[in-house]
């Protein structure tokens, strides 16, 4: 888990590795020493080292050759001030060492390692200071020697800003990386910090203020655009929908959910659930003529009517209060999808495309784009990472490197909002405005929860809520669920759960 202490002012944003950049030097510019920001991080890495380290433990400071170095040096100071017995290792010369990082390995009074102590049995906490924003190649040679060693010993890490080898704008290894048990960072959460693999290579996340100013910040938000988020209510509270006295289920909404064939209703079924639970008016599930007997025996609330050609559900449409499709749970891949899709897109409804509506547009994600832009309806696409190799596969899109510039190219080549979903779900809108989405758990990984989320989002859109606001309140919802389900989780308990997540968003 992500526990979200920023800098002041920085809300729910996370900021690139340049854009931090940018923030310490605006910092540095309005008059706070590089130093100064060096100690308090390195202060803070020393804090979260006494709540790790066993009291009085031998702590291993690991030190790189640039400024998360210096952080090191400033951490190990801190901790010997407190009668922590501390080795230090540098990687490189300690005369090769510049500016802020020379200034507090200056400050360091005791011995400096070249290589790590032979036996490493007594050490109690690894401190990782060395490579953070400034990786710039695959670790090889000594570092990565450091990394097998600490992990092969199964020795507790603590990583400064990001764990060293993971790259702070991606995620990705670089080679190879520590796995933390925690990790500080400095005034904003990083990409990598949210993203997969780097996520799980952080252990839990903490975010030390060190005293950048108003400035600094409105600097570092700047160099950040389009804007990323970390998902959280804070960043769709004000869009969620609200009832008023005078609310009635016309004014909330009519989702329409088309169900597959007999013996493949379930999928439609979940996520037409779903979206009456999140508050959408009346629900509407279309069924073909065959599959008519086995939904109604499973539907009460949600209402059922007879759609066998796509035709029939252009017919549906003529009635302008339904103002959202769902397509995909259970439809079948293949020509009679495309069709509805196209259907319910010309008849400019908002639109939730799921599983075989976008496995239908294979190789054809420029058609699908095509359909969505004549219609002029809002639409949001939610593929887990197979739909979404298979959707944009003949485009640049898969080349666009970290999921986030993935799920941006995706969205702008489609107009759509894409939920490119996963335990590190990105939600992206064609304007590049982006979330990553952390609350979750893997119990969601089940049959029909991405169904669930369809619906979800449908029933949000139902309600009016803005489509990327909809797509990351569903996403977070959805997570929130699972997370208070736990163990046993399976796809029905995922909307019955929501009156609970809900009476606890106020
Ligand atoms: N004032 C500030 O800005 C603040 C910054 N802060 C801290 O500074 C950190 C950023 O510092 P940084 O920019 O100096 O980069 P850093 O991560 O230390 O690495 C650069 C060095 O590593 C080397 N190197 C890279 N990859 C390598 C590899 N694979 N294998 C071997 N070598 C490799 C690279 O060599 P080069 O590429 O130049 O050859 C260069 O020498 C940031 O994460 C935070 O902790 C805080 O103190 C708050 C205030
Ligand atoms: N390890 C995980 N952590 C968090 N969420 C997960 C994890 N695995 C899967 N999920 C979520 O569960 C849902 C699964 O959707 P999907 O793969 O479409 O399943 P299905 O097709 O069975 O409905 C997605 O919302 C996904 O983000
Ligand atoms: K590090």
């Amino acid at each position: 888990m992500v526990e979200a202490r920023a800098e002041f002012g920085i809300g729910t944003r996370v900021l690139s590795v340049s854009a931090v950049g940018r923030l310490d030097a605006a910092a540095i510019a309005d008059g706070v020493p590089g130093i100064a920001l060096m100690e308090a991080a390195g202060a803070a890495v020393a804090e979260r080292a006494q709540v790790l380290a066993q009291k009085g433990g031998h702590v291993l400071v690991l030190c790189g050759p640039g400024n998360n170095g210096g952080d090191g040096f400033v951490a190990a100071r801190l901790l010997a001030g407190k009668d922590y017995p501390v080795s230090l290792v540098l990687l490189g010369e300690r005369g090769t060492l510049k500016g802020d990082a020379a200034l507090a390995a200056a400050q360091w009074a005791g011995p400096v390692l070249a290589a790590l102590p032979g036996d490493l049995d007594d050490v109690s906490l690894v401190i990782d200071a060395l490579f953070g924003a400034g990786l710039s190649r695959d670790l090889d040679g000594a570092a990565l020697a450091m990394v097998e060693s600490v992990r092969s010993a199964r020795l507790p890490v603590l990583a400064v800003d990001v764990p060293s080898g993971v790259d702070g704008d991606s995620g990705a290894v670089r080679g190879a990386a520590f796995e933390a048990v925690e990790t500080i960072t400095f005034v904003a959460l990083k990409p990598a910090h949210l993203l997969e693999p780097g996520r799980s290579l952080c252990g839990q996340v903490h975010v030390a203020q060190i005293g950048a100013g108003e400035a600094a910040i409105a600097a570092g938000l700047a160099a950040s655009m389009p804007p990323l988020h970390h998902n959280g209510p804070d960043l769709w509270r004000e869009d969620f929908p609200r009832l008023t006295r005078a609310s009635h289920k016309y004014t909330r909404g009519h989702a329409v959910i088309v169900s597959g064939p007999a013996t493949k209703t379930g999928a439609a079924r979940l996520a037409a659930r779903a979206a009456l639970r999140i508050g959408a008016g009346l629900v509407t599930l279309t069924s073909p003529a065959a599959a008519l007997a086995e939904n109604a025996a499973h539907l009460t609330a949600i209402m059922l009517r007879r759609c066998e050609e796509p035709d029939d559900l252009d017919d549906l449409l003529t009635d302008e209060r339904l103002n959202v499709v769902l397509l995909g749970p259970g439809l079948g891949v293949g020509e009679p999808t495309r069709d509805r899709v196209a259907v319910a897109a010309s008849a400019g409804r908002r639109l939730v495309l799921d599983a075989d509506a976008l496995t239908s547009f294979a190789g054809g994600a420029r058609h699908l784009a095509g359909l969505i832009a004549e219609g002029g309806g809002e639409a949001v696409l939610t593929p887990h990472a197979g739909e979404f190799a298979r959707l944009f596969d003949d485009t640049k899109v898969m080349q666009a490197g970290s999921k986030v510039e993935r799920a941006r190219a995706a969205a702008a080549l489609t107009g759509a909002v894409m939920v490119f979903k996963g335990s590190d779900t990105v939600v992206a809108h064609p304007d590049g405005r982006a979330a990553i989405n952390d609350h979750g758990t893997p119990y969601l990984g089940t049959a029909g929860s991405g169904d669930v989320l369809g619906g979800l989002i449908a029933g949000l859109l139902a309600q009016g809520m803005p489509a990327f606001e909809a797509a990351c309140a569903a996403v977070w919802l959805h997570g929130d669920a699972g997370l208070r389900h736990g163990p046993g989780l399976i796809a029905e308990d995922i909307p019955e759960l929501m009156p609970t997540v809900l009476r606890s968003l106020t």
